[in-house]
C-alpha cells in the first residue's frame, strides 16, 4: 500500500469559468491558472504522484508548455490516472477537503464523485469529496482563492485485500 498527499491553491479571477473536480459550477467568478485551474483535480493528481514519488504536476504538465493552455484537468488526471495503473496499483480510497467561501460546492459533490471515480477505475464509495469555508479568515475566507487537499491510498494489484 501507498498512499500521498496532494495540496494546490489558485487564485480568484473575473471572467473565468469555474471548474471543480471536473464539474463547471455556476459562479460569477472562476480560478486564475495556465490550464482550466481545477484546484480540486490538481490536488487529486498531485497526491496520486506523490503516492508513488513520481514528482508533481508542474514536472508533468509545465506550465511553459503551450500543450496545456486551458487544459482539461479530467485529461490530466486521465495521463496520471494511466500512470498509477500500468504500475500495477489500484485505488483503496481518495478523500479531498476543498477549502472555499463561496460558492457552494455541496450540491455538486455527487457528480464530482462520479466522474473522479470512472477515471480512477473505483466504486464512487471509494472516493470522497467535502468542503469547508475558512470562516471569513486568510485568502480563502477573503476570496481570494480556493485551496484543495487530497489524501490517497492506492493498492498493488499483488496484494491480498
Ligand atoms: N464552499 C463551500 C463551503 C462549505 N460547504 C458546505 O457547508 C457546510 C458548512 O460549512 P462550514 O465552513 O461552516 O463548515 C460544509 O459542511 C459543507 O457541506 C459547501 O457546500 N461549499
Ligand atoms: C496544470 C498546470 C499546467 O497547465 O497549470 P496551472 O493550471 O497553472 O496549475 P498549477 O496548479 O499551477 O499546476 C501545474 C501546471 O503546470
Amino acid at each position: 500500500m501507498r498512499i500521498g498527499y496532494g495540496f494546490d491553491v489558485h487564485a480568484i479571477a473575473e471572467g473565468r469559468a469555474l471548474v471543480l473536480g471536473g464539474v463547471h459550477i455556476p459562479s460569477p467568478f472562476g480560478l486564475e491558472g495556465h490550464s482550466d485551474a481545477d484546484v480540486v483535480l490538481h490536488a487529486v493528481m498531485d497526491a496520486l504522484l506523490g503516492a508513488l514519488a513520481l514528482g508533481d504536476i508542474g514536472h508533468h504538465f509545465p506550465n511553459t508548455d503551450d500543450r496545456y493552455k486551458d487544459a482539461d484537468s479530467m485529461e490530466l488526471l486521465c495521463h496520471v490516472w494511466r500512470l498509477v495503473s500500468e504500475r500495477q496499483y489500484t485505488l483503496g480510497n481518495l478523500d479531498v477537503m476543498v477549502l472555499a467561501e463561496a460558492p457552494k460546492i455541496a450540491p455538486h459533490i455527487p457528480q464530482m464523485r462520479t466522474g473522479i471515480a470512472a477515471v480512477l477505475q473505483c466504486q464512487t464509495d471509494q472516493v470522497s469529496l467535502k468542503a469547508t469555508t475558512m470562516e471569513t479568515l486568510g485568502f480563502v475566507g477573503r476570496k481570494e482563492g480556493i485551496a484543495a487537499q487530497a489524501v490517497v491510498l492506492l493498492q498493488s494489484k499483488g496484494e491480498i485485500s
